[in-house]
């Protein structure tokens, strides 16, 4: 599958990157407004693929996203240190204003595959700008934050991340839910597990986990001043997905008709991942204070997003 990624910055080029080690695309086009960036980006990804999978890796214009079947968009701003995701808002809805009137000429049975912050706002503004149905406008949403929740949880219990089946929900951002008590490890509650491999999850421990994944941006970009290689590695996992109909579940965002109340909502519920996008949605059982702040999570979205309209 041909796969167009639009901004090749840290982000994109990190996606193209991974998609190129993981054999997700058989072509890969990068289009971003500094030529010289897209094409160097290009250049260097070629050159890692000798070690990889068969796959064409080139820079390009618009134009040359036609027939993609997924493009990934990173074009836009991103967080200085100390700034929230939520502050990029009106910078990068006015890129998204320019870029999906672009790819959805040259490219316009692609999926959308929505990266730039803050991802759920711009998930809805995608899907209004590009007039495509919602299951075909995906935002990573908290693919990344999901991911950063298991590592934290698999070191904690000495166990693979695989094996950790945990979600985070929500807002790719500052709201964003840790669903604990669906959380499982192996087939086993998590806090069963725990106690059984004599790792138990104190308060302390639940406060300082979720503290780390939802401060890790802020922590990585005061370090090396963004972040890339989780991500890229979760923009190419779910196009994985869609390439191979894998129908896997993920955490990601889209536009969803009504979560807890909140009506015409973008943010991230675990959901099937196949060929045609979004498959299906799944709703967690949460505990009711999950589910107070899973509607806070929804209402701060909602209200951010109507602000911009
Ligand atoms: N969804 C997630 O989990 C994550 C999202 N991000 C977001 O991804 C976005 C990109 O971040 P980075 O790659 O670090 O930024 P970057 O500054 O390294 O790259 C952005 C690229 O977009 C390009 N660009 C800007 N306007 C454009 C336009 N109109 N047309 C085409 N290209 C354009 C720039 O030339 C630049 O190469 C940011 O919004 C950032 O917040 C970053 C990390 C994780
Ligand atoms: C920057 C960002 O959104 C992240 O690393 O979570």
């Amino acid at each position: 599958m041909k796969v167009g990624i639009v901004g090749t910055g840290m982000v994109g080029s990190a996606a193209g990157y991974a998609l190129a080690l993981r054999g997700g695309a058989s072509e890969i086009v990068l289009v971003d407004h500094n030529k010289k960036l897209a094409i160097a980006q290009a250049e260097d990804i070629a050159h890692a693929v000798p070690f990889a999978h068969a796959c064409v890796v080139r820079a390009g214009g618009y134009e040359e996203l036609e027939g993609a079947g997924v493009v990934i968009l990173a074009a836009g701003v991103a967080q200085k240190p100390g700034e929230s995701r939520l502050s990029l808002l009106s910078r990068n809805a006015e890129v998204f204003s320019e870029v999906i009137a672009q790819v959805r000429r040259d490219a316009p049975d692609a999926i959308l595959l929505i990266a730039s912050n803050p991802v759920d706002i711009m998930t809805e503004v995608a899907l209004r700008a590009s007039g495509l149905p919602r299951e075909r406008v995906i935002g990573s949403g908290t693919i990344l934050d999901t991911a950063r929740f298991r590592s934290l949880l698999g070191t904690h219990l000495g166990i693979a991340p695989q094996s950790v089946h945990a979600y985070v929900l929500g807002e790719h951002g500052d709201s964003e839910v840790l669903a604990w008590s669906a959380a499982r490890a192996g087939s086993e509650p998590i806090a069963r597990f725990a106690v059984q491999v004599g790792a138990p999850i104190t308060g302390e421990i639940r406060a300082q986990i979720d503290a780390s994944v939802r401060r890790a941006a802020y922590r990585i970009i005061e370090g090396k001043g963004a972040t890339w290689y989780g991500i890229g590695a979760g923009l190419a996992r779910i196009v994985q997905a869609i390439r191979d109909d894998q129908r896997t579940v993920l955490s990601v965002s889209i536009v969803t008709p009504e979560v807890e109340g909140v009506a015409d909502v973008a943010l991230s519920l675990p959901r099937i991942v196949g060929r045609a996008g979004i498959l299906t949605t799944l709703m967690p059982e949460l505990t009711e204070s999950e589910a107070a702040a899973l509607r806070a999570s929804a209402e701060l979205l909602k209200e951010t997003g109507a602000g911009l309209q």
